[in-house]
């Protein structure tokens, strides 16, 4: 436990990839058994881009009953089920030794017409329970899951008072590994978890991380907006 900014939480710093993926994967295993005894099922959102997934991989490699867990992203581009850039896609192939395990999807299979995020609150309605675990992510603009700072959709999915889980955010602009318009979970649901965790590699991301715990919460930098609230920790695996 150590102070940071004006916040007290957890840094785990891993000295490499390899100790990050593993620190990771480990913790993750730990809360999906704990889920599974105590309640019998375990919902995880997880991160998508790129941090998290060797750490998914050796998750899905540990031996557990997979089909009593579920998994979706914590966001997802307006894009169809078998496009690179598809968040869920890749947690799949990420999950192919965790047989029978579920894939929660956030769009439709065909990602025809204006996104919007109708799809995604008709999955969520069976998932109205605090998730087991949440991962975060975290760009070099401090978005974090598809919250963008100054993007058009980003004030209504970090209100508190909307109704609604998923919000349909377009990044502006555009990032280029990726620039399509997004299917992302809320501010509220994704706190709404016995457990937050944020993922980070690299000085420069870390860099980013302590800036945002020096300032002031706010909508410019959305990662804030969970590393400020006391009362819903967030444990942040670091590696160079
Ligand atoms: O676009 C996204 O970016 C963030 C960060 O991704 P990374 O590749 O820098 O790890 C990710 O957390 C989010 O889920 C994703 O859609």
């Amino acid at each position: 436990m150590e102070s940071r900014g004006r916040v007290r939480g957890v840094l785990v710093e891993c000295p490499d990839a390899g100790a990050f993926a593993a620190a990771l994967a480990s913790r993750l295993g730990e809360l999906i058994d704990r889920a599974l005894t105590e309640r019998g099922r375990a919902v995880l959102a997880l991160a998508g881009g790129r941090t998290p997934f060797a750490a998914y991989r050796l998750l899905a490699a540990q031996a557990r009953d997979w089909s009593r867990v579920s998994l979706l992203a914590t966001d997802e581009r307006w894009v169809d089920a078998d496009h690179a850039h598809r968040n869920e896609a890749e947690m799949r192939r990420a999950f192919e030794a965790a047989s029978g395990v579920h894939f929660v999807p956030l769009v439709p299979a065909k990602a025809d017409g204006a996104p919007n995020a109708e799809f995604a609150e008709a999955r969520l309605v069976d998932l109205d329970a605090p998730f087991d675990a949440v991962v975060l992510g975290m760009g070099g603009d401090a978005h974090t899951a598809s919250l963008f700072p100054g993007s058009p959709g980003l004030d209504s999915a970090i209100d508190p008072s909307s109704a609604g889980s998923a919000f349909v955010v377009t990044p502006q602009p555009l990032p280029p590994e990726a620039p399509h318009a997004r299917i992302t979970l809320g501010l509220a649901r994704l706190k709404r978890s016995h457990a937050r965790i944020l993922g980070i590699t690299g000085d420069g991301k870390r860099k980013v991380w302590q800036s945002v715990l020096d300032a002031e919460p706010s909508a410019d930098r959305p990662i804030g907006l969970f590393l400020h609230d006391a009362a819903a920790p967030v444990a942040v695996y670091w590696s160079p």
